[in-house]
């Protein structure tokens, strides 16, 4: 697939097809995904024939290296430019017509012959690709006898079709290269305890695998022995060396330095974190953002307008103003030229395609061009608080005993309770129970009670361990209780407050230590001019205090899962397009229903990387920030290249009409633009 008309002529032809349910197609990676009934594969390979094209089957599994294209000889180039050059010259120095016709003929066979049959196919399937165009367009000057003009337009056109074939192949190449491949052996510990090379594909999860110092990782795993420091960039995009020990994640793709280790393998190759960012980025490819979609509806107009309209050029004044024939015919020739928008068409794909790389290569994975294209759009940035501004990882600061029922140990209740939880706040007071050694009690009937805290029996006992909303509901609160919250809560810390249902008994506070890279995140966003609210399930004075301390704009405590939904979809109502940060449960309706929801923390967490519209590789908040600048700056480049390639247009459409232009100067025009709109696009990739 080389011009995107050939892919509206395959859409045209499969579409049609009763088996074909699905197409998608991938212009730069000149990769088409065709979802059939079973048994149809050779149906539509046939199908793909009839259009003068060959079908190569993807292999599934492995590293498919790009077949290269088949180099064409350069030398009926040369000899059509040739050709075309002295029918010139020999036109010009006044030799007889026929000598020049031959001349001229013997260029557009060496040249031409590939475009003429396409052009064919082409007009055969009642397609107007710059392949019919531009045979219409040279059999027309052939017989209005502008032999020279012919020939010239014939070579120049297959000469830009090598080289735009050729700049997408590098365009190709550099967005591939991007995408730092994991090594294909790695050191696995056989059963006897001996060491040896494997291919990467043939181990298997749970294997051990060695790594020396310098060695880059070729699967994922877990750090089982051994220390080290590992350069993430090619994961996180963050080239800071990650300190790792046992029971650390490691990436397939990473580097590791000094340090040596083994490490247990937790995925195949073909799933690593790696493999799932390259399958999202090449998707994400395929999927096609608004402008694309714009343009291509665009180009589906614009080519058959220019067309009636060469047509109308041709016929009109001749005949209603007894204007020159061969005049008309020619502008109308041109105008032909002018009607293929492969440089608009293309500008936009090379443009988004680019961008996703760059994203990639920062440790920003963007599930589809639309999020890469509307990111410029943002306007408010809502985010979760535990695990996104701050660590995830409290610590128990205070204990107030309230009342010392005879033989009851509240404090080993409440850790007892905590223990079963996976919350943050549960898992902090289970860590200090740890620590200080409290024992464990049997608990039954333990259930979760999502925004409130936990509940269990516990030797015959109902308990409640939760928030001032589930004591307050459960009627043991106490103005008493409210002033001690408040205090602990104006210090940003998060307080629980353990009851038997009838009196409180122990109340706990965990405080939680704030990311260093938030305050700096939201400042940077705050300068893009995005307005940032805090969206937590913890208390507002918590919420308050901690927003305060990074500069939140705003901040909106005590929200149910219900309560974040709403409050996104109150912006949205107000016409604002909203971002959503967040990591938990508690997080996933509003980050669905969010113009664009951010996952952080997405290396090592599939569902992460599945559900999220952008997955922030690490835990940096700024990666944010930059994704809005580089979504700001893929815009302007779409802008641009739009401007660009209709600008030419315009400009030649012009120059056509009053008399100006030439077929070859338009040919120029096209080419021209075309290499300038991929250039352009290229130059995100290196943001
Ligand atoms: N399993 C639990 N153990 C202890 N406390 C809990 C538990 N679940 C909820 N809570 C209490 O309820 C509050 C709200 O919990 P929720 O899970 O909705 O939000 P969060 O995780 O604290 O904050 P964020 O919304 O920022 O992630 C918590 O701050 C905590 O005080
Ligand atoms: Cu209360």
């Amino acid at each position: 697939m080389d011009c995107p008309t050939e892919e509206a002529m395959i859409r045209k032809k499969l579409g049609a097809m009763s088996e074909v349910q699905e197409l998608e197609f991938s212009l730069m990676q000149r990769m088409l995904t065709v979802t059939h009934r079973t048994g149809a594969l050779s149906a539509v390979q046939t199908a793909i024939r009839e259009l003068g094209m060959d079908a190569e089957l993807v292999e599934p599994e492995g590293n498919e290296e790009p077949h290269e294209e088949a180099t064409k000889p350069w030398w009926p180039y040369t000899a059509g430019g040739l050709a075309a050059l002295i029918a010139e010259i020999m036109q010009w120095s006044g030799l007889p017509e026929w000598m020049v016709a031959l001349v001229a003929l013997l260029a557009v066979a060496l040249c031409g012959l590939d475009t003429y049959r396409k052009g064919w196919i082409a007009l055969r399937h009642g397609n107007l690709n710059i392949n019919a165009l531009m045979s219409i367009a040279v059999t027309g000057a052939l017989l209005i006898r502008q032999w020279p003009e012919a020939a010239m337009v014939m070579v120049l056109f297959a000469i830009a079709e090598l080289i735009e074939a050729k700049s997408l192949v590098r365009a190709r190449n550099a967005i591939r290269g991007l995408v730092q491949l994991a090594p294909d052996h790695a050191t696995v510990r056989q059963p006897d305890g001996s060491w040896v090379d494997r291919p990467a594909a043939s181990v298997r999860i749970g294997d051990v695998v060695r790594i020396k110092p310098g060695q880059s990782i070729a699967l994922d795993g877990t750090v089982t022995s051994g220390r080290s420091t590992i350069n993430q960039a090619a994961i996180t995009g963050e080239s800071m060396p990650v300190e790792k020990g046992p029971g650390d994640p490691v990436f397939a793709g990473t580097l590791n330095q000094a340090g040596s280790f083994e490490y247990a393998v937790t995925a195949d190759a073909g799933h690593s974190t790696l493999a799932r960012i390259i399958e999202a980025v090449e998707s994400a490819q395929g999927a096609r953002a608004p402008t694309q979609r714009f343009v291509d509806q665009f180009a589906r107009i614009y080519t058959p307008v220019v067309f009636l309209g060469a047509v109308a050029v041709a016929l009109i004044p001749p005949l209603l103003f007894a204007a020159n024939w061969l005049d008309w015919i020619y502008k109308a020739l041109v105008l032909l030229v002018i009607a293929c928008p492969c440089a608009l068409v293309i500008s936009t794909p090379v443009t988004i395609v680019s961008g996703l790389a760059a994203a990639a290569r920062q440790g920003i994975l963007i599930k589809g061009g639309v999020y890469l294209e509307q990111g410029h759009r943002l306007a408010v940035l809502a985010l979760d608080k535990t695990g996104t501004i701050t660590h995830g990882k409290p610590a128990l600061t205070d204990t107030v005993w309230f009342s010392a029922a005879e033989g009851i140990d509240s404090l080993s209740i409440a850790t007892s309770l905590a223990a079963r939880s996976d919350h943050p706040v549960s898992y902090a007071i289970a860590q200090a129970g740890r620590e200080s050694g409290i024992g464990l009690l049997e608990v039954t009937g333990f259930a979760a009670l999502p925004g409130r805290g936990v509940k269990g029996t516990i030797g015959g006992i109902d308990y409640l361990l939760g928030n001032h909303r589930l004591i307050h509901e459960t009627g043991v609160c106490s103005p008493a209780i409210e002033a001690q919250l408040a205090e602990l809560e104006a210090q940003g810390k998060t307080a629980i407050v353990l009851t038997d249902g009838k009196e409180p008994l122990i109340l706990l506070a965990v405080a939680d230590t704030i990311r260093d890279s938030s305050r700096v995140a939201i400042r940077a966003l705050h300068e893009l001019g995005i307005e940032t609210v805090m969206l937590t399930g913890d208390n507002s004075r918590t919420a308050a205090a901690i927003a305060q301390q990074v500069g939140i704009d705003k901040a909106m405590g005590d929200q149910l899962p219900e309560d974040k939904l709403q409050a996104i979809e109150r912006y949205i109502c107000d016409g604002r397009y909203v971002g959503m940060v967040g990591d938990g449960i508690n997080d996933a309706p509003a980050l669905a229903r969010a113009d664009i929801g951010f996952a952080m923390g997405a290396a090592g967490s599939d569902t992460a990387i599945e559900t999220a519209d952008v997955a922030l590789m690490d835990d940096d908040l700024n990666k944010i920030a930059r994704f809005v600048r580089l979504s700001r700056k893929t815009r302007a480049v779409l802008i641009q290249n739009i401007t660009l390639a209709l600008g030419i247009k315009a400009i030649f459409l012009a120059l056509t009409l009053t008399g100006y232009g030439t077929m070859w100067m338009a040919v120029f025009a096209d080419m021209g633009a075309s290499l300038i709109v991929v250039g352009n696009g290229l130059r995100l990739v290196r943001q």
